[in-house]
């Protein structure tokens, strides 16, 4: 497995060996003692599935404390661009971004920690597969607006189809301010 630490700490990409035969091919999606020596959580409580087809986006999404979720992600079919977007306020990297190109013939994995706000858009129709490290708490869903001006997100492309939930979303400005009253 390739790890490559982002600009972003604890922002991580991991990249596994594939092996080839006249079968097919074979490779690692997670292994703990690996998480373990790279000092990730390794306890993962809720696997989910998404299939969306070319040019959907869903995001940005995160959860609050004390449902907040570390989130290893990976395409199964397709490829999709990956955005995760440090909103951990200690963070020397706060508002900051990175993008994954997230391909299933590389299999190519980021583990985004708790902390972010996560999204992606399909740039094919994509099976889109995730581990997270919380369970799911509708109450404590979150999030920003795809096209936030000040996260200035480079998509990639024009008019993704996004969910009539994902539209209502604020910008972080607002969810800023809403904190601090
Ligand atoms: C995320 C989630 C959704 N649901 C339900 C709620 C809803 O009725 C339906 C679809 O939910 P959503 O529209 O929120 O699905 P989706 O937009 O795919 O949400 C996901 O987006 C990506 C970017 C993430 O980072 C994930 O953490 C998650 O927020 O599935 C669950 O039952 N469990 C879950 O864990």
């Amino acid at each position: 497995m390739q790890v490559h630490q982002t600009a972003i700490e604890g922002l991580i990409e991991l990249t596994p060996r594939i092996f080839e035969d006249e079968r097919g091919h074979f490779f690692e999606s997670y292994n703990k003692p690996l998480f373990i020596s790279l000092g990730l959580p390794m306890e993962f409580v809720q696997d989910n599935q998404s299939f969306s087809v070319k040019g959907v986006l869903r995001g940005l999404h995160m959860q609050n404390s004390p449902f907040a979720q570390g989130k290893l992600v990976r395409v199964i079919t397709g490829q999709v661009l990956d955005i995760a977007v440090d909103l951990r306020p200690d963070s020397p990297t706060f508002g900051q971004y990175e993008t994954f190109l997230l391909d299933a013939k590389l299999g190519n994995m980021a583990y985004i920690p708790e902390g972010f706000a996560h999204g992606f858009v399909a740039l094919e129709d994509s099976v889109f597969s995730y581990k997270c490290t919380n369970v799911y708490n509708k109450a404590s869903e979150s999030g920003i607006i795809w096209n936030d001006p000040d996260l200035n997100i480079n998509w990639g492309i024009n008019d993704p189809i996004v969910s009539e939930k994902d539209q209502e979303l604020k910008t972080l400005r607002e969810v800023m301010s809403q904190a601090v009253v």
